[in-house]
């Protein structure tokens, strides 16, 4: 009879802890996945520990073991600690943290189901690997030396021309001076982390690529994981590696992760990566909690991308995970970006008289491929024109141009639907949104109102339903109304070749059906339309070869928000934004045009769009860590979030006055160093009904904060107890993106 300890999903406030035990008839190994009883339910767990066999019967007590999912290695020792850290780290339970990591349709595979899938699955590679070696005139010794060693590099002497792009498949283009520098730094040390500051269009994607093809090619086991910040993203990376990696290693060499997959798929996926049967691994920020067999690298693409927090449950951050999966495996971790963050960009500062250099090694591409222009800044001085201008003339007309001469256009505006507000005429009614302080958006194709927080959605009325006058007009404008008006400003012009142009909408609401995104990034890169209209969400990472224009139409908002953040991400968006412009150099030297950023502002003075038009990230970056040092704010200081949510906003800030007392009279280890801010309503303070409200925890030390953050669980638990009913929940933020 054996006793282990199992992680199995409970969250904190159930009160249960980290690890349960059970008992088993035999030992089993620490990472075995285990199906146990918990209460009336029967749930999956990892074995954490094998205890030492119990002599007595205290055990007896316990409940048995039901089932071993085995037939697979058990979840290696460096899983386990990542589980471990994070867990502790972002103050959430082990098991909890655990079995969010794994593929959801483990939770109810039976041992007969999952036995039978792993039958399957060995068949499936049996005959894959007969069909191969029958069809196959290669010897054996070929094969293996194909295995082994990388496809023959075909040096593609001046490859900018559009023949040299559609060369065959096991071509791979010679590295610019500037990458091969990258290259070689990250291989000579083959561990740490590395910032790859590359401007828009610098080929950081094509280091990425011969780094794990090096990799892959001196170790036969090692796995590379790339990851990118938004789905979109992942079919042209999927793209990009299957090409250079399917004549070497078959065509099913990707793994992909992300939440676009059928549980079924993921499962897959997920038992291909754990086992090694596929080496490269392609996934968004889930993806960094992935089993591997053998990780050799990790890539992060985008590195300052916000979306690798995640926002609800475990509020990880897969880029810092990933940087402590690197350390913990001693293997390189390469964090690639125009715009790093400006904690990956003050990790890997130079030591200076006062400081020490940052742990990070920074790497330098400030070129594009094929010594292209990055985009020229136009600011377009909006106060000159009637507040209710859309786009000015002059911006039209630049468009316009763009258009008859073959190039295509960008417009972004980080707002979808037609207008972000209903209002009547009459009474000044505004379509409000009953459950949450924000408007219902008024959306065109549907005639509907809906709110982008908690999905109310309703009709657009014909009369006010206040005063019951039909002097209904939507106010302001949102990426619908931009489309129709582009639309009927240039698409009644005909180009030379008889054609009209065309403009297409990618967004959320545009691209909500299955296969919708991917068709619509294929017209653009086709060339069969001229505008494209759309969120943030195409904004970055996207190869578009004939856009010379971008413009962002309302980048203001930004520059009056109360999150210190806001001018960091406001500056990445709009360099990322210009990097969609004459990103082939060829392309445009042949139609002697240069691309362009056009930004109509309120603020054409504004010093951030200064450093923008000087293309100076570093400047810009310099400027702000200089005021976030001194206020004392990230990455000079670390910050928590604790928020709770009630019925009422006094009752949301009732609790946390209450566990900030309680704090403060227990006296937490840590709390010298801890700054507790008083309680304050969130900037949408109301959402599907319940109150929000924050504290801010700030200090200089990490390791004080996250004492004090530890010590804290057990008093949110006590001060919950006592809270009056109206309190539904409280969540801690560790590293919040948002404030
Ligand atoms: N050495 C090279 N020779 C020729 N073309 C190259 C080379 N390296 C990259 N390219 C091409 O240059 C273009 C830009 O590269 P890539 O998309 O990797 O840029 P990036 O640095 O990731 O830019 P962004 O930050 O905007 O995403 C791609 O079309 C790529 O195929
Ligand atoms: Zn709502």
């Amino acid at each position: 009879m054996a006793v282990v300890s199992v992680a199995l999903d409970a969250p904190f406030h159930s009160g249960i802890g980290h690890l349960l035990s059970y008992r088993s008839a035999q030992p089993i190994a620490p990472g075995t996945l285990v199906r146990v009883p918990l209460g009336k339910r029967e749930v999956l767990g990892v074995v954490w520990h094998d205890e030492i066999p119990q002599e007595n019967n205290s055990e007896l007590a316990l409940r048995e073991v039901l089932e071993v999912l085995d037939g697979v290695v058990p979840l290696s020792t460096s899983w386990r600690a990542l589980m471990a850290f994070a867990a502790r780290y972002y103050q959430r339970s082990l098991g909890e943290v655990a079995i969010m990591a794994l593929p959801s349709a483990l939770q109810d595979q039976s041992a007969a189901q999952w036995h039978k899938r792993l039958s399957k699955l060995s068949l499936d590679g049996g005959k894959r690997s007969a069909r191969q070696s029958k069809s196959s005139a290669r010897t054996k010794n070929a094969a293996q030396a194909k295995a082994l060693s990388p496809p023959e590099t075909i040096a593609l002497a001046p490859m900018l021309s559009n023949a040299a792009q559609a060369l065959p498949v096991l071509s791979k283009p010679q590295l610019t001076q500037q990458q091969q520098q990258a290259l070689d730094a990250i291989v000579l040390e083959a561990h740490g982390v590395y910032l790859l500051h590359g401007v828009t269009g610098s080929g950081k994607t094509e280091v990425y690529l011969q780094l794990a093809e090096r990799m892959i090619a001196s170790d036969p086991q090692a796995q590379i994981l790339f990851m990118v910040p938004e789905i979109n993203l992942a079919p042209q990376w999927q793209a990009h590696i299957q090409t250079r990696f399917a004549p070497w290693l078959g065509e099913d060499c990707v793994a992909v992760m992300h939440s676009g997959l059928t549980p079924v798929q993921r499962l897959n996926e997920w038992l291909a990566v754990h086992q090694g049967r596929k080496r490269l691994v392609l996934g968004t920020r889930m993806a960094v909690l992935g089993s591997f067999a053998k990780l050799a690298l990790v890539v992060v693409d985008e590195e300052h991308d916000p979306s690798y927090k995640q926002q609800e449950g475990a509020r990880y951050n897969a880029r810092d995970l990933a940087v402590w999966r690197g350390k913990q495996q001693s293997i390189p971790v390469v964090l690639g970006s125009a715009t790093p963050s400006l904690e990956s960009w003050y990790n890997s500062r130079a030591a200076t008289a006062q400081t020490p250099a940052g742990s990070y090694q920074r790497l330098s591409m400030p070129a594009r491929v094929g010594g292209g222009a990055l985009a020229r800044l136009r600011l377009v001085d909006m106060t000159a024109y009637p507040r209710d201008t859309v786009l000015a003339p002059s911006l039209l007309a630049a468009m316009h141009e763009r258009i008859t001469a073959g190039e295509q256009c960008m417009v972004l505006l980080n707002r979808r639907g037609y207008a972000p507000v209903l209002q009547c005429g009459a009474c000044s009614w505004k379509s409000d949104c009953p459950h949450c302080s924000a408007h219902q958006v008024v959306h065109k194709a549907d005639r509907s109102l809906r709110c982008h927080h908690c999905g109310w959605s309703t009709r657009v009325p014909h009369h006010c339903p206040r005063c019951g006058s039909v002097d209904l007009a939507p106010v302001g404008r949102g990426t619908e109304q931009l489309q129709e008006m582009l639309q009927e400003q240039l698409g009644t012009m005909v180009l030379d070749d008889g054609r009209i142009p065309q403009v297409v909408r990618i967004d959320a609401d545009s691209t909500r059906h299955k296969g919708a995104l991917q068709e619509s990034l294929a017209q653009v890169h086709r060339g069969d339309v001229d505008i494209v209209v759309g969120t943030q969400m195409i904004a970055k990472g996207h190869d578009f070869r004939r856009i010379g224009l971008v413009a962002v139409v309302q980048p203001d908002g930004a520059l009056y928000s109360s999150d210190f953040r806001a001018p960091e991400r406001l500056f990445a968006l709009l360099m990322q934004a210009s990097g969609r412009a004459g990103r082939d150099a060829a392309y445009m030297q042949d139609s002697a045009s240069s691309p362009e950023l056009w930004l109509q502002t309120q603020e054409p003075q504004h010093a951030l769009y200064a450093a923008l038009a000087r293309q100076d990230y570093p400047g810009f970056a310099a400027l702000q860590l200089r005021e976030r040092e001194q206020a004392g704010m990230p990455p000079f200081s670390f910050q928590a979030i604790l928020r709770a949510d009630a019925k009422t906003q006094e009752g949301a800030q009732a609790f946390l006055r209450q566990v900030a007392h309680m704090a403060q009279t227990a006296g937490l280890p840590g709390h010298e160093w801890v700054t507790v801010y008083p309680p304050v309503p969130l900037t949408i303070q109301r959402v599907a009904n319940a109150e929000r409200a924050q504290i801010l925890l700030e200090s200089a030390s990490r390791k004080a904060l996250q004492a004090y953050l530890s010590a804290l669980q057990p008093l949110l638990h006590q001060a919950r107890a006592q809270a009056a009913k109206g309190l539904l929940r409280w969540l801690v933020d560790v590293d919040p993106m948002a404030i």
